[in-house]
């Protein structure tokens, strides 16, 4: 069965869904959504997903938005084992908290500082700065001692939350006040499945950056 997969190469959750599919060894049928085109929101795409956001996945019956609900949804459906979203609640209890706090802390406050930038010329606001610095803060803390978000292997947590630190990253953003952060995303870097495409996403990401 094929599974549509409606996404922009340079968009943070997008990325992350790429690697976790890479991640569980399942082919999706890529279908570009040109946001500055207003591919979202032409009647057959709000068909699709009525919040008109990307990733959106389509899978048999099943239209699915929201990053990390689709992550979940392939591992729990396509995954050989459950490393990447452990069944046992405690286990599962931490990668959760994490993915929770990437969608509204640490993913949020970057586009809080960012996106009226770049895509409203406003100017910047310091005070969000500080919000930014303090999330990467907090994940720097959360990483103490710890090889991975989430424990001591790779998970969903890791996969969304190096999405989001690349994009800080690619935005310019210094993450050497950061030792824990700068040395799990290294890690991650070099092992997480599929970290190619994210790769590949940056570089149409950093565009918006360079002017
Ligand atoms: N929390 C959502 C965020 C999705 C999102 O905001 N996607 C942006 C692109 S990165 C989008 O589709 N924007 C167009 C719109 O909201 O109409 C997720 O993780 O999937």
């Amino acid at each position: 069965m094929t599974i549509d997969f409606y996404y922009l190469p340079g968009s943070a959750p997008c990325r992350a869904v790429l690697m976790t599919a890479k991640a569980v060894g399942v082919e999706l049928n890529l279908k570009l959504v040109n946001l500055l085109a207003g591919d979202h929101l032409k009647p057959e795409f709000v068909k699709i997903n009525p919040q008109h956001t990307i990733p959106t996945m389509v899978d048999g019956d099943l239209n699915l938005w929201e990053s990390r609900a689709i992550m979940a949804y392939l591992v729990e459906k396509y995954g050989k084992t459950d490393s990447l979203y452990p069944k046992d609640p405690t286990k599962r209890a931490v990668v959760n908290q994490r993915l929770y706090f990437d969608m509204g802390t640490l993913y949020d406050r970057f586009g809080t500082y960012y996106y009226p930038q770049i895509f409203a010329k406003a100017p910047a606001n310091p005070e969000n700065f500080k919000k930014m610095e303090e999330a990467v803060g907090f994940l720097n803390t959360f990483l103490d001692g710890q090889t991975y978000a989430a424990g001591e292997s790779l998970t969903l947590a890791d996969i969304t939350l190096v999405a989001t630190i690349s994009s800080y990253d690619t935005a310019g953003f210094d993450l050497s006040k950061y030792p824990n952060v700068e040395k799990w995303y290294a890690k991650c870097k070099a092992t997480t499945p599929g970290y190619d495409l994210n790769e590949a996403g940056l570089a149409e990401f950093k565009k918006f950056f360079s002017h």
